[in-house]
């Protein structure tokens, strides 16, 4: 906790994890961390101490302004009187208190730092430096600096009240009892004795920086976010990237070190083993010296001892002790009922069915023929969402040749991507069947099912793993495959930028693992080459670097392309034979969408292609068939000449889109 409450460092200036002469550097489970040699927790004794007194004497002005401003507002002498009051009182209402004082002081600061944010023009707000300073006016460890600096003196006062009268009381009774300075001296060596412990336990004060550099370990948390994160869940399964990416999850555990681990467990369970050292051997016996010595006493000199006051410290001891054990003997057995519990469970989660019921049937019989287009049709296909009254689909029926063109348009939410996620079984319809290659899809196993279809859905996400990956896992069975990687990102359009970025291929979109700091001089723009984020940290216990890789939605998008292509253009062994895009080009420049269409109808060979789109002509143009659809129901289908001679809903918005280029 302690660290929270430290705060940033005011210092300016930066903070360079490479300046070994002032940075100390150490290695912990997997990560590197880089701790400022002259941080008052390392620095020469009393040299630190000397330093927090200039600090404290700069920022007094500050504090005492802060309590003028407060005293000032008249609205705050009400709730500040009863906050006192209360607290003299002994806080009898605690819950009630906290809340009211806490409330309105935060509320009236809340106003302050409300207008330093507003102020701020774009350029000024961007500035990492100024993000900083504007997080270190805001919070200490989730409080309000104002609030937080209140609270604390409030408590310094009744610290102090109780301190001064338990020594007071101390020093009655022991000034009566034999061997009191001595007794005295034993629980003082004892409280020392935890002082000295606590101190090693919390080895982060100061300057400091941690990252990891474990290839391995960074993998393994990308991959536990792909599985666990549910706007993954989608390209997931129609990608098959179950059984690959468990074996690849036990591959990457067995290779990363036992005590890789989170950042923050790692210095706990540093800590943890910081306690059985030779000081904690000690420590407990140190514990029980003084009832020992007052035994001994009492039983040596039973006359000197008041007995009122032996008998009832022996009272108070062994009560509290007793109801200790019956409350932890009532805890651990509801804990064991609960553990069992959860064991079961553990079990259960292995045997839940999945919806989406298994075929038995190998697909497809023969994977060169599949290479060449497979048709697909649907019959009569209704479908309602899980848990929806209205209909996605209504009564949809066509039916496509191997290697047809077919483009569906309409309008917003009339079912165009629902009749994707269809053809590979995310969701079975409620009436209707639909069958590829001539055969219900239902009977047909799952895994080569999805193998045949190679999908880009609109709202495509990128995993939190390095483009390498992202790319690879469109085919995970060439994953690994340098070769087919770059070849999917040059026919993706993806290869030029990324081959800019300062790390290629191994950049990550997204870091799962980031990297921690804490007290940074406000000058510290970027670390371990990625730009420092004061933004995403409030209130957290150090801070974390920047999570994303800043790229374009058209780059993205290229890069969406690419994972696509890795599949179904670049490999020449697969049986993909249906290729579907969710509104592929919605974020591409007119050239890129161009280039992205011609590319597509060329690479395609003879596979069946079905778009959804909101563009009419560059397709559509080309399209064997044209779905076009309104309130989940297909209105209009043809072919782009046929339509227009229809004068139908498909020519009146075709001739809107054309208008608008004249
Ligand atoms: N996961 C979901 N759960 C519930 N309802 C959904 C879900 N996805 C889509 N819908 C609903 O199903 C209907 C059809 O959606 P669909 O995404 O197929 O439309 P679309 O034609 O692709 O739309 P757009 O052009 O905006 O992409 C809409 O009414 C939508 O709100």
């Amino acid at each position: 906790m302690k660290r929270r409450s430290k705060g940033r460092s005011s210092r300016k200036g930066s903070f360079d994890p490479s300046d070994t002469a002032r940075v100390k550097h150490s290695r912990i489970g997997v990560w590197d961390l880089y701790e400022e040699k002259n941080s008052s927790s390392i620095s020469l004794p009393g040299s630190s101490r000397y330093e927090r007194y200039l600090e404290l004497k700069e920022s007094a002005p500050y504090v005492w302004r802060m309590f003028i401003d407060i005293l000032r507002n008249q609205s705050l002498w009400f709730p500040l009187s009863a906050v006192l009051t209360m607290e003299v009182l002994g806080s009898f209402i605690p819950a009630l208190s906290l809340w009211y004082r806490g409330h309105l002081i935060t509320l009236h600061y809340s106003v302050h730092i409300f207008h330093a944010h507003a102020r701020l023009d774009v350029p000024t707000y961007d500035d990492v430096a100024v993000q900083a300073q504007l997080e270190a006016a805001s919070h200490i460890g989730g409080q309000s600096i104002a609030w937080a600096t209140v609270n604390m003196m409030i408590n310094l006062v009744t610290t102090f009240v109780q301190l001064t009268s338990q020594i007071l009381v101390l020093w009655s009774v022991l000034k009566e009892t034999r061997d009191g300075p001595l007794l005295a001296a034993l629980s003082a060596v004892q409280v020392a004795l935890q002082w000295f412990q606590w101190q090693q336990i919390i080895p982060l004060r100061g300057v400091w920086a941690a990252t990891t550099k474990n290839q391995d370990y960074i993998k393994l948390q990308g991959l536990k976010r792909v599985v666990t994160n549910f706007t993954h869940r989608k390209e997931f399964v129609a990608g098959n990237l179950a059984q690959y990416s468990v074996s690849l999850f036990k591959t990457l555990t067995e290779r990363t070190p036992d005590d890789a681990d989170d950042f923050w467990e790692t210095i706990r369970a540093r800590a943890a083993t910081g306690r059985l050292t030779m000081l904690s051997a000690v420590q407990d016996p140190f514990g029980e010296l003084p009832q020992i010595v007052f035994a001994l006493r009492a039983v040596q000199y039973p006359a000197s001892i008041p007995v009122s006051l032996a008998s009832l410290n022996l009272i108070t001891t062994t009560t509290s002790r007793f109801s200790y054990m019956i409350h932890n003997f009532f805890q651990q057995t509801g804990s064991v009922i609960d553990r069992f519990a959860s064991v079961r469970k553990l079990y259960d989660v292995l045997n839940v069915q999945n919806k989406i019921v298994d075929g038995t049937i190998p697909f497809p019989e023969d994977r060169q023929k599949a290479r060449g287009g497979l048709s697909v049709e649907f019959r009569n296909v209704s479908f309602r969402y899980p848990d929806t009254l209205e209909y996605a689909l209504q009564d949809v029926s066509f039916k496509l040749l191997p290697g047809q063109l077919c483009v569906i348009v309409g309008t917003n939410g009339s079912g165009k991507s629902t009749i994707l996620k269809l053809m590979l079984r995310l969701y079975d319809p409620e009436d209707g069947q639909i069958l590829i290659d001539g055969k219900d899809i239902r009977t047909l196993r799952l895994h080569d099912l999805r193998e045949t279809i190679s999908v880009l859905f609109q709202d495509y996400t990128h995993f939190p793993l390095s483009i390498r990956d992202n790319i690879g896992l469109g085919d995970p069975s060439h994953a690994d495959d340098e070769d087919r990687i770059r070849l999917a990102a040059r026919l993706g359009g993806s290869e030029e930028f990324v081959d800019r970025l300062s790390e290629g291929l191994d950049t990550y979109l997204e870091r799962p693992v980031n990297d921690c700091y804490g007290a940074l001089p406000e000058g510290t723009q970027s670390l371990f080459g990625r730009p420092v984020d004061y933004n995403s940290v409030r209130g957290a216990g150090g801070m974390a670097s920047s999570r994303s890789t800043n790229l374009s939605g058209g780059q993205m998008q290229r890069l969406a392309v690419s994972r696509t292509f890795m599949r179904s253009v670049v490999s020449d062994d697969s049986g993909v034979g249906l290729l579907l895009f969710d509104e592929p080009s919605a974020s591409l420049d007119p050239t890129a969408e161009h280039d992205l269409f011609g590319r597509l109808r060329e690479l395609r060979g003879s596979k069946t292609m079905i778009f959804s789109s909101h563009r009419f002509g560059n397709l559509t143009r080309h399209a064997d068939l044209i779905l076009y659809m309104n309130d989940s129901r297909i209105l209009e289908t043809g072919t782009h000449d046929a339509l227009l001679r229809n004068q139908g809903d498909y020519a009146r918005i075709w001739m809107l889109q054309a208008q608008a280029f004249l």
